[in-house]
């Protein structure tokens, strides 16, 4: 079986790719944005939307429920880290948000663990780095085959401590 990119589904088909942040990823959030503005891609801003101190478990909850309710079909979050803000999307059963400060896991994300969201930090990574690990995110599709036994085997997990 062959899979699509997440950006084949998105301009294929007009799914929605949500965008969510923090105050310490409210800046790269705007880039990120800007970037993907010709790109084809729908994209939902889901907040932040000013750079007053803010948790992210809140906006990591506002893009999970969109994601789960099946309202956008993949999400990028960003905090100061990425740290809690993909610690908290994954608490959501369903989802599967990798951290990526490199192209090698954002691909390795996609074609290993079919992860439906991308977490980075803008207090990590830089803005030429972060817009091609997002690109590099979008253009990589899932590998499937041993990959999808050991992802299924993530969905029984979250069905057994749930
Ligand atoms: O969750 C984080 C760390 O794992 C994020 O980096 C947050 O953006 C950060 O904790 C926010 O910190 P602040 O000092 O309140 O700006």
């Amino acid at each position: 079986m062959t899979y699509l990119t997440p950006k084949k589904v998105l301009t294929e088909t007009g799914q929605i790719l949500g965008i969510a942040s923090d105050h310490g990823g409210l800046e790269l959030k705007q880039e990120i944005i800007n970037h993907l503005q010709d790109s084809g891609i729908k994209i939902e801003d889901l907040g932040c939307y000013q750079d007053e101190s803010v948790d992210y478990p809140d906006y990591a909850e506002k893009l999970t429920q969109k994601l789960v309710n099946n309202e956008i079909s993949y999400g990028i979050l960003v905090c100061g880290t990425g740290i809690g803000i993909s610690i908290s999307a994954n608490k959501v059963p369903g989802i599967r948000a990798a951290l990526c400060h490199d192209c090698f896991s954002a691909r390795m994300a996609r074609e290993h663990n079919d992860a439906n969201i991308i977490a980075l930090g803008e207090r990590i990574i830089g803005k030429g780095l972060a817009l091609e690990v997002v690109d590099t995110f979008l253009n990589s599709p899932f590998g499937g085959g041993r990959h999808e036994r050991r992802v299924n085997k993530i969905t029984k997990l979250e069905q057994k401590y749930s």
